[in-house]
């Protein structure tokens, strides 16, 4: 599949619109996401490598706001665990419908189940992992309590919830280093100054990143006995959390 390259806001855009994961965004996303989240690759790949060692056999894993199921076909690859099913999951149909597609031309043998859902409706079961990849950074923030916990309990003994997101921080010198890093990471992925105010604009209501202190807290509060945070590039973090 040819990559097409992201440019919907390389031009001045009259009235500023909140950012959705519509048709246009789901034809660049491959592009966009790379050219926008310092890493991606090196997570994609590491999240494979996590769920080789913790999918238990019968068990289910879940892609929790999956997109072009990148997160799942890397998860496929790896699972050695007998009977483990994968179970992705978006809300966005274009998303939905273009990742039926990429998945069904992969040929590897671990069953994929794709449903188009909000996550705060699916019931997590017999999980041995459940990974959101900068997911939980687009949920109103009133129910992400709910949501973690809706995952620790639907995850087994031993089970683990793998979450990325971008971070906000408390300092304000803070924030400025890693927005300006992740600003020149953009630049010098060719993304113009007008592209990165415009996206900055639309994203303002749409993605609202917590700090990781919050983030820990809140796996603590939901059961979770102890969490790391394995991955880290400027803004952009990954933690493991464990049963
Ligand atoms: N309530 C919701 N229910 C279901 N899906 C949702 C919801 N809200 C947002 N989404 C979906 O979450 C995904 C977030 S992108 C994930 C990247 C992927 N994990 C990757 O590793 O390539 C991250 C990004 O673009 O920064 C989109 O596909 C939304 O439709
Ligand atoms: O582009 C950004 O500034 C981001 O924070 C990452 C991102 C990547 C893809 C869709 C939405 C946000």
């Amino acid at each position: 599949m040819i990559k097409k390259a992201d440019n919907i806001f390389a031009s001045p855009l009259e009235q500023m619109v909140d950012f959705r994961f519509d048709e246009r965004v789901v034809d660049v996303f491959p592009d966009m996401i790379q050219r926008s989240v310092p890493g991606y690759g090196t997570l994609i790949s590491n999240i494979g490598i996590l769920t080789a060692r913790y999918a238990q056999e019968n068990s289910s894993c879940y892609d929790l706001g999956s997109s072009l199921g990148a997160v799942t076909l890397s998860m496929r690859q790896r699972i050695k665990a007998e009977g483990c099913q994968i179970i992705a999951v978006d809300n966005s149909a274009a998303m939905i419908e273009r990742a039926k597609k990429i998945i069904a031309a992969d040929n590897n043998r671990v069953p994929v189940e794709l449903r188009c859902e909000d996550i705060n409706q699916t019931l997590i079961e017999n999980a041995s992992v459940v990974v959101m990849n900068f997911t939980l950074q687009f949920i109103a923030p009133a129910l992400r309590d709910e949501l973690i916990r809706q995952i620790y309990q639907g995850l087994k003994p031993g089970g683990v919830f793998i979450l990325s997101e971008k971070l906000t921080f408390d300092s304000d010198e803070q924030q400025t280093f890693f927005t300006e890093a992740h600003h020149d990471f953009k630049r010098a992925n060719g993304y113009s100054d007008l592209e990165i105010s415009q996206k900055r604009s639309a994203l303002e209501n749409v993605l609202i990143p917590e700090t990781l202190s919050t983030h820990q807290h809140r796996l603590s509060q939901a059961g979770f006995s102890r969490s790391e945070c394995w991955f880290q590039c400027f803004n952009f973090a990954s933690l493991i959390a464990f049963k």
